[in-house]
Order: structure tokens, then C-alpha cells, then sequence
């Protein structure tokens, strides 16, 4: 988008293939949503903070959704629900709805630029998922520069195959705007535009607490 004489002119990047919307897409059933980078300041802070208030508030019911960290720090699934229970005890969350949503959280260790682990993600996410109606959203809460590598490995291993996959990306996105259009390219060749959600959380923080 750019502006001429005061005008807004919305322009589609030529990084952006064209295709069409998924049609009969299913919205209910069972959602796996995986935090790649989970061992990070990012998915402790504000990820699973942000997944456990839209828990509390009724929108992830336990048995539709499940949720998976993984990195490469070799963590067990206990290790990492401690790391992220300090963020919450200072939120004063209820303990036991909290401890409830912990046994959620799944872990799984592997690297970004092999198989194996992806292969081994893909069959823990698997496990949990009915054969119908399920989705899969991939956020990454890993530096932009293992985006491409990361986003092929979960193309190539994790693909959902009965139902939709999204991949969301955190900013930044890349570092100036030939950096982000590289990057919109090297994903754009692996998923279409409308399984990609690109989220920068701070963009509006000031104005919406002025709002509220
Ligand atoms: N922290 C925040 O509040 C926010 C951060 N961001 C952005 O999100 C991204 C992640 O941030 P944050 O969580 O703070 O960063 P971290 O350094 O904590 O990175 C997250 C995880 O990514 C893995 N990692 C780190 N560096 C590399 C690397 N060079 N190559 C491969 N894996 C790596 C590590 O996991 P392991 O080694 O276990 O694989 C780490 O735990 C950054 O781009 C940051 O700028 C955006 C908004 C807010
Ligand atoms: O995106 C960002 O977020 C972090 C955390 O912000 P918070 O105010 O919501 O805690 C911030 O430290 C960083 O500067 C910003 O780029």
C-alpha cells in the first residue's frame, strides 16, 4: 500500500501468489496449534500467556484444542510448563484452572533445518487429532531469519491433511523492506497468501490502551 496525492493506493506485492480462498474450509473440530520457539522470551511472555486468556475466557475448550511447544533446548513437557508458570503466578491466574491448561501443553525437541524432528512433531500432533475436522495453526516464535527454513520443514513433515494449516509470524519481518520481501517470497513459494497471518502485537498497544 503507498500513498500518491493524499490518496491510498492498495497495490498486490508480485511476491504474492494468487490463489484461491479454500473452499468448504472446516471451523470446528479439533485445533492443534504449535509454538515453534517455545523454549523462548517470546512464547513465555506473551504466546502462551495469550492462548491461557483465550482458555479462561471459553474460546479453547480443552478437548478441541490441543497445544504443542517445540525447540531445540531438550526440555521435558514439565520443564517447560515451569518455565512459562512464573509469567502466570504474577497474573494471579486461578491455580487450578491454570494447573487444568498446563496438562495441555505438550513438548517436543528438535532442530529447524532437519526432519526428524518435524517428523516427530507431525506424529505427536497426529496422535492427539480425530481423522475429520482437524486444523492446524503453526505460530512462530522464532528470529525471522529461520523463518523460510522452518516454514519448509512444516510444509514438507507437518501438514495437515484432513483439514486447513495456517502459519502465523511475529514481527519483525525481516529487517528493511527488501529483507521482508525476500522473506515474503521464500514463504509465499511454500503457502498461499491466505494461510499466512503476519501479527505485529505492539503495532497498536499504545492507541488500544488509550481506547481502553
Ligand atoms: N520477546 C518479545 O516480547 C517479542 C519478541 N519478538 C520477536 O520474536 C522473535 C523471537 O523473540 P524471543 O522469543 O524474544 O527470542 P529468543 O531469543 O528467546 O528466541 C526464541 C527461541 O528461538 C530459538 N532461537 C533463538 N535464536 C535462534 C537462532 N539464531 N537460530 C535458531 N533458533 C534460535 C531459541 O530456541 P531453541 O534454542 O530452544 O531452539 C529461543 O528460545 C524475535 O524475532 C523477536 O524480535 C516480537 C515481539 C515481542
Ligand atoms: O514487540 C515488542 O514487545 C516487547 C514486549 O512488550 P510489552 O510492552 O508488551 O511487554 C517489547 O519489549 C519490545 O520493545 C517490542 O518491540
Amino acid at each position: 500500500m503507498g500513498s500518491g496525492g493524499g490518496q491510498w493506493i492498495v497495490e498486490k506485492r508480485s511476491s504474492f501468489r494468487s490463489e484461491p480462498l479454500e473452499v468448504n474450509v472446516s471451523e470446528t473440530g479439533c485445533l492443534s496449534i504449535v509454538v515453534l520457539g517455545a523454549s523462548g522470551d517470546l512464547a513465555k511472555k506473551k504466546t502462551f500467556p495469550a492462548l491461557f486468556n483465550l482458555y479462561r475466557q471459553g474460546f479453547l475448550q480443552s478437548n478441541e484444542v490441543h497445544i504443542f511447544g517445540y525447540a531445540r533446548t531438550k526440555i521435558s513437557d514439565d520443564d517447560l510448563r515451569n518455565r512459562i508458570r512464573s509469567v502466570f503466578l504474577v497474573a494471579c491466574c486461578s491455580i487450578m484452572l491454570m494447573t487444568e491448561w498446563f496438562y495441555q501443553i505438550k513438548y517436543v525437541s528438535g532442530s529447524y533445518d532437519t526432519e526428524e524432528g518435524f517428523r516427530m512433531l507431525d506424529k505427536e500432533i497426529s496422535l492427539h487429532e480425530e481423522f475429520r475436522n482437524s486444523t492446524r495453526l503453526f505460530y512462530l516464535a522464532l528470529p525471522p531469519s529461520v523463518y523460510p527454513v522452518v516454514c519448509k520443514m512444516i510444509k514438507l513433515c507437518c501438514m495437515n491433511k484432513c483439514g486447513w494449516t495456517r502459519i502465523v509470524v511475529e514481527k519483525p519481518f525481516g529487517k528493511d523492506l527488501e529483507s521482508a520481501e525476500k522473506l515474503s517470497s521464500q514463504i509465499g513459494e511454500l503457502f498461499g497468501e491466505h494461510q499466512i497471518y503476519r501479527i505485529d502485537h505492539y503495532l497498536g498497544k499504545e492507541m488500544v490502551q488509550n481506547l481502553v
